[in-house]
């Protein structure tokens, strides 16, 4: 689960850094008033997404967790463009999310869809904008079995007691008002899980499988067991993995109430292809798709607001 900003250290220059998987660990020299810390050890996981937007800015978006004596923080942070995307995006997304909230009235909000669809990603963003904790059910089932990671419980204890535990974790999650979960992509498998989703609003983020494949192999399949065991290169391995999955999963992700399908956000932005589309553009699409579903629900008509 996300933890709150205590402080917030201001990213100033960066001293030096090296990678440790995902991680990056870095040093910062911070300003002035905060001389007392001058170099401060921060651990920093770093999430680049560099998407040449409509005006060829890049977009680095750094997600931050830090502690030392003095701060205890975990942050989404992006280096010149604002915490959560480009100015006019954050700007988007606080109308949105004030639209929104008083017909979310509170509800938890399950994101589902494929591995790497950006579940975690755009979870994260909601949650900040909408001020709802962010909770990974992952996370939850690997706290649970005290700190195993999903991929050592799959091999320790088999995909069976993995489901079961997730099956928990969500029930668990669906008794916490003004969360925002992320899911994992096989959620959506057991009738019992959607028992629980359906007591909040579900959201599907459907990405196209060539996307989701060049992100995991991005970022290597080690985490995500389902994909570990296949052959050949990491794009390839992904990718078949994949669409053997989505066969399986297709009809299931639409039980969702919401869709966010970035095939039609690139086809209405006129992008080439959907690596166009940024974390906070998702967002903003998936919060308008929650406001039609519950204006729909409530019988109130789309142009009233
Ligand atoms: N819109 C996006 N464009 C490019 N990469 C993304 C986007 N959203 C997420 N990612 C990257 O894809 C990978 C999987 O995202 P993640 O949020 O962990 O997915 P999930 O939680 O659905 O498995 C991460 O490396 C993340 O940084
Ligand atoms: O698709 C799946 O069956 C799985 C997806 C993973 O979560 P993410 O979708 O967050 O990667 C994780 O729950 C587990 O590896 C199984």
């Amino acid at each position: 689960m996300e933890v709150k900003v205590v402080r917030r250290p201001p990213l100033s220059q960066w001293m030096d850094s090296d990678t440790i998987g995902r991680t990056t660990r870095c040093s910062l020299q911070l300003p002035r008033r905060s001389q007392d810390l001058k170099r401060s050890e921060v651990l920093i996981s770093v999430n680049r997404w560099p998407r040449k937007t409509s005006g060829y800015r890049r977009l680095i978006a750094v997600e931050t967790s830090c502690s030392n004596n003095e701060f205890s923080a975990s942050a989404v942070q992006s280096g010149s463009l604002g915490a959560l995307g480009s100015l006019d995006e954050c700007l988007v997304l606080k109308s949105k999310s004030q639209e929104v909230g008083p017909y979310l009235n509170g509800r938890c909000i399950f994101l589902v869809g494929m591995m790497g669809s950006g579940k975690t990603t755009v979870g994260k963003i909601l949650s900040q904008v909408l001020g709802y904790s962010f909770v990974d059910c992952d996370t939850l089932v690997e706290q649970e079995a005290g700190g195993t990671s999903v991929a050592d419980i799959f091999k320790l204890y088999g995909e069976g007691f993995f489901r079961e535990k997730e099956t928990e974790m969500l029930r668990r999650a669906s008794t916490i008002p003004r969360s925002v979960v992320s899911t994992g992509g096989g959620a959506v498998m057991k009738h019992i899980n959607w028992r629980y989703m359906h007591k909040g609003l579900s959201v599907w983020l459907d990405v196209p499988l060539d996307a989701l494949a060049k992100r995991i192999a991005a970022v290597g399949t080690h985490s995500r067991p389902l994909l570990h065991s296949e052959t050949g290169d990491a794009y390839t391995k992904a990718f078949n993995h994949l669409s053997s999955l989505f066969k399986e999963r297709g009809e299931a992700y639409a039980n969702a109430n919401a869709r966010v399908s970035l095939e039609e956000i690139a086809a209405r932005h006129g992008y080439r292809d959907v690596s166009f589309i940024t974390p906070a553009g998702i967002a903003i699409e998936a919060l308008e798709q929650m406001e039609h579903f519950l204006k729909d629900m409530e019988g109130v008509p789309h142009d009233t607001l």
